[in-house]
């Protein structure tokens, strides 16, 4: 188990990087903005809501893409975007994203994609001294390779990487665990719920209406992920747990996670477009597993937990468990994400944070949040 690598060499990357282009102090930010779905689309929205007030003007849209069309303009109208999307027909290319972005004031692409083929590029442009600020998972919550290299690539282009959107959806929990940190603290552990849609599901669910019915109503409110399966796998978590951990100095494998999957293998195995259909697999073992939670006043949480001895070793799980009523992870309501972190000055007592953990609109309020620090 690694412990701490944190970012070895980034201090020596930093003194040799390229000194980032002097650019206009009073520019509009120059904005990518990749996807357009769910969580996009409110990117978009939110930037419209910016316009005749004190934020009017701190970005200028420029790239606005799917995994189809894109649009590039100087300054695209975020009322407009939906439409110069639509009646577009220039191909989507991610090879085009940093030369739509060149041009005064800062240049920050934002990924509210679910794309590998995006997460593979944050490195690259933030090493051109380009800001990232995502939604997406990928970039940090898969391999170690890939975060190292996102956190290399900062110190080489100077740039920075917003990824408060990645877990809790905005809430400040990466942020409270970077202050913690940098206050001197150690963390010990961090125990909680960190999906908004696997909450939802538990908070509602109650053993009568079947399971897969509740999954269906979740995607529709945008909750899940594109592919619900990435929810119940626990693969989400699985990333989000990554990201805390490393954020928290303990440089995790995805394959040191255990991972307790709620998705039967009957499930697992189909393509995306027949997974609809086969939902009501879940219900069974799920009517199971809550008529024996409920025979012990219990509820079911979906937790992820990571503990760090004093010895240095680590452990980290995810899954389905069954807590007493009462007990400080079961409250919550609606999308909550409920997560408690234990640290030097936390030793008793953790701090706990709680807030809506999924949902378009909290979603694009922490990417804008951070694409507003980033270029301020
Ligand atoms: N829905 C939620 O509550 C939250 C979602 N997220 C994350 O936000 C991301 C987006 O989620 P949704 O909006 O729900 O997904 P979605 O499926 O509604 O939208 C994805 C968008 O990405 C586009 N896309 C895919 N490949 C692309 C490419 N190569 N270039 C440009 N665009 C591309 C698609 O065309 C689509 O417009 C995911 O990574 C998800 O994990 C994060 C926090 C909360
Ligand atoms: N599908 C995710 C969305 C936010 O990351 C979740 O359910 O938490």
């Amino acid at each position: 188990m690694n412990v701490a690598a944190g970012v070895a060499h980034s201090e020596t990357l930093r003194a040799l990087a390229p000194q980032p282009q002097a650019r206009a102090a009073n520019a509009s930010a120059r904005v990518a903005l990749l996807g357009t779905g769910t969580v996009g689309s409110a990117v978009i929205a939110r930037l419209a809501g910016w316009r005749g007030g004190a934020l009017d003007g701190r970005v200028s849209l420029v790239h606005v893409a799917n995994s189809r069309r894109a649009a590039v303009a100087d300054a695209i109208a975020p009322e407009q975007a939906v439409a110069a999307l639509a009646e577009s027909t220039r191909a989507s290319s991610l090879d085009e994203v940093a030369s739509a972005l060149h041009g005064d004031g800062a240049r920050v692409v934002i990924d509210a994609t679910a794309s590998e083929a995006v997460a593979e590029r944050h490195a690259q442009w933030l090493a051109q001294g380009i800001h990232v600020v995502t939604a997406c998972k990928i970039g940090q919550g898969t391999t170690l390779a890939r975060w190292r290299a996102i956190r290399e690539a900062c110190a080489y282009g100077g740039s920075g990487y917003g990824d408060s959107a990645t877990v809790g959806a905005g809430l400040p929990l990466l942020r409270s665990l970077r202050e913690l940190q940098a206050g001197g603290d150690r963390i010990h552990a961090i125990a909680g719920v960190l999906s908004g849609s696997l909450a939802w599901l538990f908070n509602h669910y109650d053993g009568m209406r079947p399971f897969s019915a509740l999954v269906r109503q979740a995607r529709d409110a945008g909750y899940t992920e594109p592919d619900p399966r990435d929810d119940l796998s626990g693969e989400d978590v699985r990333r989000k747990l990554l990201i805390l951990a490393r954020a928290a100095g303990v440089a995790l494998d995805a394959s040191e996670v255990e991972v307790a999957s709620l998705v039967p293998p009957e499930l697992a195995i189909l393509s995306k477009d027949s997974v609809d259909a086969a939902l009501p697999a879940l219900d069974g073992p799920l009517r199971e597993r809550y008529a024996a939670a409920y025979k012990d006043g219990a509820k079911l949480r979906f937790l992820a937990r990571l503990e760090r001895g004093e010895d240095g070793k680590v452990s980290a799980k995810v899954g389905l468990e069954s807590l007493p009523g009462d007990h400080p992870l079961a409250g919550g309501a609606g999308t909550d994400n409920k997560v408690a972190i234990w640290s030097d000055r936390y030793r008793a007592q953790p701090l706990v944070i709680q807030g809506p953990g999924a949902g378009a609109e909290v979603t694009a309020a922490g990417l804008l949040d951070d694409v507003l620090r980033l270029i301020s």
